[in-house]
């Protein structure tokens, strides 16, 4: 082309050349210009930077925001991390750092805006953030207190699917790089700066490409701080891991490559630390960062709005004063869409064997480490059913009362002392006494009653039986009369059953084979259930069991739950790549094992120990108390799910109890209680359960009786509420 152009210049220079010949010669010269333009265009474009595509940046957040009920935290948010940098999030306490860690990683949900984490939104199915991709650090511990080190990474390190052999190698690794103690040493002995360096290890243990860091360097000593930034320097130095930090100390974030400066939901500036101090003049980032929250908050007063109403129109705010030194891509750029194919849906949805059983070993891990909690979980239930069974129903014994015997018959032929012969000494303590001593006993509270003989007792009873016809004072003067103080109405009951007996054992001592001519004409026949002793512990033992295995599970799932949220455990799991679902079934299972110790040992103890009666199948009445267990486990799912704190959680399980425990017929029949409340009876989910239960145990009924699949079917149907009800919520609440 030169050559060509060269030729071009020459005809133009040359005179005398013909008109067509200068013209053809003046268009070469106008394409070869044009040619040299193209190609220089070309050149600038492909040595020009990149534009910002999507592989460019490790986190893009484009107006987000996040609101906690009224509170706006983060108003119209955008930051962009560049992969393979080093991003430092830096803001005055409150100012909704951790809020937007939280929304990148995806814990919590944002109201509106767009977040990429590694090229696709976070909890987008098939993408691993949450998972193996993004190693976070929380702001709180959000450790195992009972686990050793070892076993602190073991555990993520199962997770996230590490061989043992990388697990270990990564782990001599980070205890020697941290400073850790020996790998032995259990969290709970550690101190509190010790615990945080034990948290940046699980965060750092599978080499993640993204981690995203709340404060990790609060309570680490300064030498630790510089070899710790060191560290992310070099890890982001291949370009292929990037890191969002948070960190109260503004003037190490200078080791960032960018800084992002945040005050009440939006960043201030965003850009490389020694560009913001240079732009604002000023020899440190505190400085930079004061100045720009001064010129903030003259802008917000100049606009006449508080601080929400500005941070609401950040966007325009920026483009006035351009604090922002541009790094990344206007707000205003396409996002990129993504789409995910049915498998990778599915196994986004379908439960982990992995994760399941790294959070099964990881609950049995815990138990070992606390037995005497675990023996607590054990015996607690067999300790109440005892209780049960020896306190409630049984027979009173030592029961005093004042005896006031006139019998003027001689002691050893009256018929006073005979009958009182025939009293249950061991349940009625009689005390012989006068009329007035008696009275002012019972009076005064000693006595539970007065059993009175007149002076014509034996004489006026021989009468009775001897007549046919005897007048009514003979009958009066023949009789015992007893004054009750019936405050108590079990004693006063337990008095009169053995008066009863006791008389009826006289009669019997009397007349011999001629008693049954003093019986009641009303006779009671063999029972078709049951026996004639039943007591009332037979009635509130089934009804017992169930209650105690349901209530024990709404404890024990409630309280693991909201304290494992509260500390940060539940969100660092779903971080690392375990849902919902995974944590729940895990749960189950090693619940399922501390329930059926559990039930065993009850069984064993209410038939072997108290010789309760069992006539139906025993497969039936575990299966009926494991379903109430579970229904138990998904109630306290329920709780969990709607409280946040144990105390609460405590109250709302202690405040159901009582009233589930009375109205479901346990402890009193439900043919007792008046009728609006009944129908509220039968609609919990241990009313229809007791009554089935029974009906098993003592009336040998199967599932083919009404009465007993429908305990089943109640138990299954507050089951599947549960769960739905406490999925619900959490996903509301998120
Ligand atoms: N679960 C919550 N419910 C209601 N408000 C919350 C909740 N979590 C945080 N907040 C509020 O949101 C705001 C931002 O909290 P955030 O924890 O994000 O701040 P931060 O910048 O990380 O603070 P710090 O540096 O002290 O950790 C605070 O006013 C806080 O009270």
């Amino acid at each position: 082309r030169l050559l060509f152009v060269h030729i071009s210049v020459l005809v133009l220079q040359k005179g005398g050349m013909p008109e067509k010949i200068k013209a053809d010669a003046r268009y070469n010269l106008k394409l070869s210009h044009m040619l040299t333009l193209k190609e220089e265009k070309m050149k600038a474009d492909l040595e020009a930077p990149l534009s910002p595509a999507q592989d460019d940046f490790a986190i893009r957040c484009r107006d987000v925001c996040r609101s906690y009920g009224k509170l706006k935290v983060l108003s119209n948010l955008n930051l962009t991390v560049p992969q393979g940098h080093i991003y430092g999030l830096l803001g005055p306490s409150g100012c909704g750092k951790t809020t937007l860690l939280k929304c990148i990683v995806g814990t919590l949900k944002i109201s509106r805006g767009h977040i990429t984490v590694l090229g696709k939104p976070p909890a987008f199915p098939g993408h691993e953030v949450p998972g193996k991709m993004v190693g976070y650090m929380p702001q709180e511990l959000a450790l195992y207190n009972e686990f050793t080190i070892s076993d602190t990474l073991t555990f993520f390190g199962r997770i996230h699917g590490l061989t043992s052999k990388e697990t270990q190698a990564r782990m001599d690794f980070l205890i020697d790089f941290l400073h850790l103690p020996q790998k032995q040493s259990l969290v709970r002995n550690l101190s509190g700066g010790q615990r945080r360096r034990v948290s940046l290890g699980a965060a750092l243990l599978q080499n993640p490409e993204l981690l995203i860091l709340d404060e990790p360097t609060v309570g680490v000593d300064p030498v630790l701080r510089s070899k710790i930034w060191q560290h992310l320097v070099e890890i982001v130095k291949t370009g292929k891991v990037s890191v969002i930090i948070t960190t109260h100390y503004i003037e190490e974030a200078r080791q960032a490559h960018v800084v992002g400066l945040m005050r009440n939901g939006h960043l201030l500036a965003e850009g490389p630390p020694d560009a913001v101090m240079k732009q604002h003049s000023a020899t440190t980032l505190e400085h930079a960062f004061l100045q720009l929250c001064q010129s903030s908050d003259k802008n917000c007063v100049k606009r006449g709005s508080g601080p929400l109403e500005k941070s609401q129109s950040f966007e325009s705010g920026r483009d006035e004063s351009q604090p922002i030194l541009g790094i990344g891509p206007p707000p205003a750029e396409e996002l990129p869409k993504c789409s995910a194919d049915w498998k990778a849906r599915a196994r986004h949805v379908l439960p982990k064997g992995r994760n399941i059983a790294a959070l099964v070993i990881k609950t049995m891990v815990r138990m070992k480490r606390m037995p005497g909690s675990l023996c607590f979980q054990f015996l607690l239930p067999v300790i109440q059913i005892s209780l049960i069974c020896l306190c409630v129903g049984g027979e009173a014994k030592g029961i005093q009362v004042a005896v006031v015997n006139n019998d003027s018959s001689s002691p050893s032929s009256s018929f006073s002392n005979s009958v009182l012969s025939f009293l249950d000494n061991s349940s009625v303590h009689q005390v012989p006494l006068s009329h007035h001593e008696a009275f002012e006993g019972v009076y005064n509270g000693k006595y539970w009653g007065v059993i009175g003989f007149g002076k014509n007792f034996t004489s006026y009873l021989t009468k009775r039986i001897l007549q046919r016809q005897v007048s009514k004072e003979v009958i009066d003067g023949g009789s015992v009369h007893v004054w009750l103080d019936l405050t108590n109405r079990q004693i006063g009951l337990m008095l009169q059953k053995k008066l009863h007996q006791a008389f009826e054992a006289f009669v019997e001592h009397k007349l011999g084979s001629m008693s049954y001519m003093a019986d009641v004409p009303i006779k009671f026949e063999e029972p078709i259930y049951g026996s004639l002793n039943t007591d009332f512990t037979t009635f509130v033992t089934p009804g017992a069991v169930l209650s105690i295995s349901f209530y024990l599970a709404v404890g024990l799932t409630a309280l693991s739950f909201v304290l494992e949220r509260k500390e940060g455990l539940l969100d660092r799991c779903w971080v690392a790549g375990v849902s919902s679902m995974e944590t729940m079934l895990a749960h189950l299972f090693s619940q399922l094992f501390v329930i059926s110790v559990q039930i065993i040992l009850m069984l064993l103890f209410i038939l072997l120990v108290f010789k309760m009666p069992n006539e139906g199948s025993l497969a039936l009445v575990i299966v009926l108390i494991v379903l109430q267990g579970v229904t138990g486990i998904s109630f306290g799912l329920v709780i969990s799910a709607a409280i946040d704190d144990e105390q609460s959680a405590n109250q709302a399980a202690l405040g159901i109890f009582y009233p589930n425990l009375i109205l479901s017929g346990i402890i009193w029949p439900v043919e007792c209680i008046p009728y609006p409340l009944r129908y509220l009876s039968l609609a919990l989910p241990q009313t229809y359960a007791s009554e089935s239960l029974r009906c098993i145990m003592y009336r040998g009924w199967g599932l083919g009786k009404m009465m007993v699949w429908r305990g089943f079917a109640v138990t299954l149907g507050w089951n599947t509420f549960f769960l739905i009800l406490a999925t619900v919520i959490l996903k509301l609440r998120t």
